[in-house]
């Protein structure tokens, strides 16, 4: 990690419920995992995540150096660190009960919550503000918190109730995902009895506290940051944002992707390609086709990668699946989420044996290949805060086909590096899908798409800019106050 030689820079601690070196269960294991390498350039970040199986049998070693006491009904925690192997300091808060168990981060086998979810991430954002406080037994203290989303958003709470300075800022990955749980959770986990931030119809949700606690918030394009204001988009919290909008304390900032995804080195795919190497691309389709079991076909090779829950729009892809088969094309689907979801998609698979694949499951190397294969990613999101499949896709010369809404209008050119439709409504996803076919029928215009794909700039470099300047702007404010 580089840094200014005697300056460390600001002292920031990058609080996370998942990250991509341990667990994965969506976008914001990515982020987690690339962003704070971006920001160790500038600042001497740690990330402090909770100490689920996979990160305790990761292979890292980890050695003991804080702990924490028990608030409430919150129990002490003991505080592990350990490093990456490119040099990143991760905090770990290890307790045997609440996260040493096998799974997702949020739900049990089932895909049900885990019934402690309250208490779980009520003691990752109290153990992050002990450590903020210098509570936690460790000889580093931050300047600075940097949370995300639910799951740690009440650490800017915790900030409030407990008189601490530190400013915070949070990122809001997904505003629909709230953190709600019944009012009683409010004497689980030790607040005080008043505590009117966390009310939301009645019940508390953890995100609508960290809105209103947090110093500063940022979601993750500019386009969904203005979405967010209104009552379409604002899943109830839309007053609330508008107003943290109108104080100055609400931006946009758009995540990037990480180096990892080069379609010219990646371990993941037998034949690496570079823009213009198109025959060498084709070998990852004509591989993708035999490793899914599809039938060689001259048509297009549509994909779905993503989690399989209602945001993602399958419902569509399932509607419009008949035209694409019709029309001489196929299509692949990988994922897990809402059985529901998942069941629409093995239906398909079985409805056409060798045109359609469904694969329920989490495969990171089989979505570099798809990726790499496939010639059109399909992407109907009812919204999307930035989406990242999107620029995974393009960087590997996939083009996107997806609805206009938030991440998705800021980082797709219609009709140059992939496609836009208007409302996340069939019919529009059908006249896309028409327009694909088009394209794909004129050589000559779909390389000149793949290669302005390939060439767009998602790196991280000017988002952490943003992220620098921000934190520097709440320290130096809290220096000064
Ligand atoms: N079964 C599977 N196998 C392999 N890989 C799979 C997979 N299912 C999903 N993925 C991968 O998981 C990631 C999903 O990221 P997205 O940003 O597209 O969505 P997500 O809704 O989880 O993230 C939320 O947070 C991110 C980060 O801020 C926002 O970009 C986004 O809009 C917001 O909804 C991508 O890397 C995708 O390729």
């Amino acid at each position: 990690m580089r840094r200014p030689d005697n300056d460390p820079g600001e002292k920031i601690l990058f609080v996370t419920s998942e990250m991509r070196d341990f667990i994965k269960a969506g976008g914001l294991g990515d982020v987690s995992a690339a962003l704070p390498r971006v920001l160790a350039h500038e600042h001497d970040v740690r990330v402090l995540i909770p100490g689920y199986r996979a990160v305790l049998e990761a292979g890292t070693r980890m050695k003991k150096v804080g702990a924490t006491r028990k608030h409430g009904e919150l129990p002490a925690c003991e505080i592990g660190e350990l490093e990456t192997d490119d040099g990143l300091h991760v905090l770990v808060v290890c307790n045997e009960v609440l996260f040493n168990r096998e799974g997702s981060p949020y739900v049990n086998a089932k895909g049900i919550g885990w019934p402690d979810n309250d208490l779980r991430f009520a003691t990752l954002s109290s153990v992050a503000a002990d450590i903020a406080a210098g509570r936690a037994g460790l000889e580093w203290r931050p300047d600075l918190l940097h949370l995300n989303d639910w799951t740690c958003a009440l650490a800017a709470c915790f900030l409030h109730w407990r008189h601490q300075s530190t400013p915070s800022v949070l990122t809001i990955h997904n505003l629909a995902y709230q953190g709600i749980f019944p009012a009683s959770a409010v004497s689980r986990i030790g607040v005080p009895e008043h505590a009117p931030e966390l009310d939301f119809h009645g019940q508390v949700s953890y995100l609508r506290g960290g809105i209103a606690k947090a110093d500063f918030l940022i979601t993750v394009s500019e386009s969904y940051a203005q979405q967010i204001v209104d009552p379409v988009h604002g899943c109830g919290m839309d007053r609330l944002l508008a107003r943290r909008r109108h104080e100055g304390r609400l931006v946009g900032i758009l995540n990037g992707i990480d180096p990892s995804w080069r379609p010219q080195q990646d371990d993941a795919l037998d034949t690496p390609f570079s823009v213009g190497e198109w025959e060498r691309r084709q070998y990852n389709t004509v591989a993708l086709r035999e490793e899914l079991g599809l039938y060689p076909v001259p048509g297009p090779l549509f994909i779905f990668v993503s989690r399989m829950v209602h945001q993602k729009g399958l419902d569509l892809v399932y509607e419009a699946a008949p035209q694409i088969i019709a029309a001489g094309g196929q299509l692949a689907m990988i994922g897990r989420g809402d059985p529901l979801f998942e069941r629409m998609a093995t239906t398909l698979a079985k409805r056409y044996p060798g045109r359609i694949v469904a694969r329920i499951g989490f495969e990171e190397g089989l979505a570099h290949r798809m990726f790499a294969g496939g010639d059109f990613l399909l992407m109907p999101s009812r919204y999307e805060p930035c989406g990242l499949s999107q620029m995974y896709a393009q960087a590997y010369g996939c083009l996107p086909i997806a609805h206009a809404t938030g991440g998705l209008i800021d980082t797709i050119e219609d009709g140059v590096s992939g496609l836009l439709f208007q409302h996340a409504r069939v019919s529009d996803l059908r006249s896309c899908l028409q327009r694909a076919f088009r394209i794909f029928a004129e050589p000559l215009l779909l390389e000149a798409m793949r290669g302005a794909a390939m060439l767009e700039r998602h790196d991280w470099s000017r988002s952490g800019q943003r992220y620098t300047g921000i934190y520097r702007q709440l320290c130096t404010h809290e220096a000064a106050a």
